[in-house]
């Protein structure tokens, strides 16, 4: 049996980075795939998301410019070529993913993983159905998350569709019905309702954006009606069903409606199936979230990160966890993983950001909190861009910045500041102390930290 210092099943941001950084250490490393290289991020994730979003963006900017009878006229998206272009896109990317991996001398072993032992899996073959056994020092399970549904909304893959399916339509569906409005149902909703889809949006909870903060929802759900998306929160969806091609919602309450087209996006599950975890007496939680401790280990010498271990289902996540894994197999570390705050953003017209602790959360912990914020009303960039709507908020306790939340035109452009801001716990004195160059976005965030706190 062949054997390897370490063995990485899954090459999404997790795996990746582990991998490259396992290479450029000199560990005989191998990486196993069942898919195509880069996971969910790269190929049915972040990046053809903001693709989308990206060159339907001119469309949002000339209805802004059009509100202020500034500028008139329309844009067509040629859909195939973008289409085109994502795959182009997302190719070129696994093959320069391949390449820097073969460079460190990582070897790339493409199969099916599961467990056999405490120290060994198993791959099998895709293309011949052969199974190997190969031997570990080292193990760490990278292999990410999909879709999950309820029962009662299970997609077809033409009518009711997971957020992969709706990446590759061909067209734009007249009507959709997007069941949760977390960051997938808001990031998709407004790509293709730039495209002329009218949406529906359904929401359990009682906002848009339920994890953010109340405010934020407040104005993400002014800027969606303003946009003429009908909006249901505090509801549930009980079922849909796929009835003359057309998507029949049904609600907890008993209401129905019908749209060409209906996007589950109400969470995801671990990629856990399948893994026979049980080999080496690795123990899940909830719908198979693999548990780790203080140093991402989910048994002796079997590591788990990303999305699989259910901490944080973001990429840069999945990334920081590798990174903080290696130093520790190569003894660099033991300190228990501690990232600090993980910046998270919502993408699209009307942004959302957030770093740090909500005002909630830290009254819950019994922390005195103070709040300032400032207004995008008052930004000369937000005006120029004719979206003056939006807020920085800064969370305080104790004179220190505790978190950051933002929503407007733009705001992801200020998170890695937000978080530099957060994690160093800046005080009032301390950004007082900074200049910020004028005219931009970033004076907001000043602003936000110079202004009363309440
Ligand atoms: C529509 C959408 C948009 C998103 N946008 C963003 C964003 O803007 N920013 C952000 O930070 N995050 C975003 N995310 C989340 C992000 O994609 C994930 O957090 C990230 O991909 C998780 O990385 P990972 O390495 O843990 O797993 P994944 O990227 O899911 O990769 C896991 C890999 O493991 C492989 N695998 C699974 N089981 C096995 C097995 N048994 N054997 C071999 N291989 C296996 C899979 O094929 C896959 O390639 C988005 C997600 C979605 C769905
Ligand atoms: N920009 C980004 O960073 C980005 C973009 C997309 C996805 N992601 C990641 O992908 C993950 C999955 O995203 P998601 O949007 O699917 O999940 P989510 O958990 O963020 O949102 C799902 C929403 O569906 C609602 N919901 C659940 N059941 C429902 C029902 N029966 N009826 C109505 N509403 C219901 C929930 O209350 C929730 O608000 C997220 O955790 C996020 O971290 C990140």
């Amino acid at each position: 049996m062949q054997t390897y210092d370490l063995i990485i099943i899954g090459s999404g941001p997790g795996g990746y980075a582990a991998a490259l950084a396992a290479g450029k250490a000199g560990l005989v490393t191998a990486l196993v795939e069942s898919g195509p290289l880069g996971g969910t991020c790269l190929n049915w994730g972040c990046i053809p998301t903001k693709l989308f979003l990206g060159a339907t963006e001119p469309i949002a900017g000339i209805r802004a410019q059009e509100r202020l009878r500034l500028a008139s006229g329309s844009m067509t998206v040629d859909l195939p070529a973008l289409q085109r272009r994502k795959d182009t896109m997302v190719g070129a990317s696994r093959k320069a993913i391949e390449q820097s991996l073969t460079r460190v001398n990582v070897e790339l072993i493409r199969g099916r993983a599961r467990l056999a032992s405490p120290t060994s899996i198993i791959v099998n073959n895709a293309d011949n159905g052969e199974e190997t056994e190969l031997g570990f020092a080292k193990l760490i399970i990278a292999t990410g998350s999909s879709p999950s549904f309820f029962p009662g909304m299970e997609p077809d893959h033409q009518t009711i569709l997971d957020s992969t399916d709706l990446l590759d339509l061909a067209e734009a569906p007249e009507s959709l019905a997007i069941i949760g409005a977390g960051a997938i149902g808001l990031e998709m909703g407004q790509f293709w309702e730039r495209l002329g889809t009218k949406i529906t949006l359904i929401e359990g909870m009682d906002r848009v954006a339920p994890t953010e903060d109340p405010e934020i929802s407040k104005v993400i759900t002014t800027a969606l009606k303003r946009a003429k998306w009908k909006i249901s929160t505090g509801k549930k969806v009980a079922s849909i069903q796929a009835e003359n091609n057309k998507a029949v919602v049904t609600l907890e309450d008993g209401t129905t409606f019908e749209a060409d087209k209906a996007l589950v996006a109400v969470g995801r599950k671990p990629n856990t199936e399948g893994l026979n975890l049980e080999a080496a007496a690795i123990a899940t939680q909830g719908r198979g979230w693999i548990t780790t401790d203080d140093c991402l280990l989910a048994g002796e010498n079997i590591y788990a990160i990303g999305d699989v271990n259910g901490r944080t289902l973001l990429a840069h996540a999945a990334s920081d966890q590798a990174e903080y894994v290696i130093r520790h197999i190569l003894e660099q570390t033991s300190d228990p993983y501690g990232p600090g705050p993980i910046p998270g953003c919502i993408y699209g017209s009307m942004e959302a950001i957030r770093t740090g602790f909500t005002a909630e959360e830290l009254t819950t912990q019994g922390k005195t909190v103070t709040i300032s914020r400032a207004m995008l009303s008052a930004n000369p960039i937000s005006q120029s861009h004719g979206a003056p709507a939006g807020l920085v908020k800064v969370v305080w306790s104790q004179g220190k910045v505790m978190g950051i939340s933002a929503v407007g035109h733009g705001v992801s452009h200020l998170i890695t500041l937000c978080e530099v801001v957060v994690k160093e716990g800046w005080t009032r004195e301390k950004a007082e102390n900074i200049v910020f160059a004028h005219p931009t976005l970033d004076e907001a965030l000043k602003e936000a930290l110079l202004a009363q706190q309440a």
